[in-house]
């Protein structure tokens, strides 16, 4: 089975552009559970433009699915963050200063004693963590030496190229997945992701563990309701 996670990112960004309360970030989350969420994303940022840091004291605080915690551990605030609140998982990601997004995966053999000591002090500390790559061949068998429990697969590349040639698009992600499986890693998958390309990546891509899915998700609830988009995309994914 692969497991829905909600990132709720752009929830947060609704909320903080008028400096209110509304929407109220965690009561979506806890909704989002009871709308049939197997998992809590959120990627705070250092300028907090989305997720607050206090926002994840209060969600570990109260959901009860799984909680991944996304983000750079190259700030010192994250790695305090995600350690005080000790997710079920944390998902490392190279962000650069100032990115609107994140771009890109780890390059695992130019970072593999950062990353290796990274996944130690978390792992360490009994949370899961996983680690962000693009799907070449070469990341996921360094990333396997770092001793990270998964990867995630960043899927925007999958998502532009899918309106194309959703089998060429795929093949790299697919040979990923069996590559990481071979080397015993764990595998997610996210970015861009959306009720367009969602089944045919989950058809394609043996032992995905998990999908973390946000933009577009938030996106088709302002048409569908939140309770009938995250049932749509379990259905994907079923
Ligand atoms: C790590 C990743 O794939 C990102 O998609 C992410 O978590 C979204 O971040 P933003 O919501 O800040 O664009
Ligand atoms: N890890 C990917 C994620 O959490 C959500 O990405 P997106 O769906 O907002 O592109």
């Amino acid at each position: 089975m692969t497991k829905l996670s909600v990132n709720i990112n752009k929830v947060a960004t609704l909320r903080n552009s008028r400096g209110g309360n509304n929407p109220n970030v965690l009561q979506v989350a806890l909704d989002c559970e009871k709308f049939g969420a197997q998992g809590i994303t959120v990627h705070p940022r250092p300028d907090e433009r989305h997720i607050r840091y206090q926002d994840v004291y209060d969600l570990k605080a109260a959901i009860t699915t799984e909680f991944n915690i996304e983000g750079n551990c190259r700030e010192k605030k994250f790695v305090d963050l995600v350690l005080a609140n000790k997710p079920t998982q944390v998902t490392l990601v190279p962000d650069e200063q100032g990115q609107i997004t994140s771009n890109h995966g780890w390059d695992t053999i130019a970072n593999q004693s950062y990353l290796k000591e990274m996944s130690a002090l978390f792992k360490d500390a009994g949370i899961r963590v996983s680690i962000f790559v693009d799907p070449d061949p070469k990341m996921v068998e360094a990333a396997a030496s770092t001793g990270t429990d998964r990867i995630e697969l960043y899927t925007e590349a999958y998502a532009t190229n899918y309106y194309k040639n959703p089998a060429e698009a795929v093949q790299p992600y697919a040979e990923a997945a069996k590559l990481a499986h071979e080397l015993g890693l764990g595998l997610n998958a996210g970015h861009d992701l959306d009720l367009h390309n969602l089944q045919y990546f989950r058809s394609q891509i043996p032992h995905l563990l998990e999908v973390s899915i946000g933009h577009a998700l938030i996106a088709d609830a302002l048409y569908l309701g939140l309770e009938e988009t995250i049932k749509r995309y379990r259905a994907q994914l079923s």
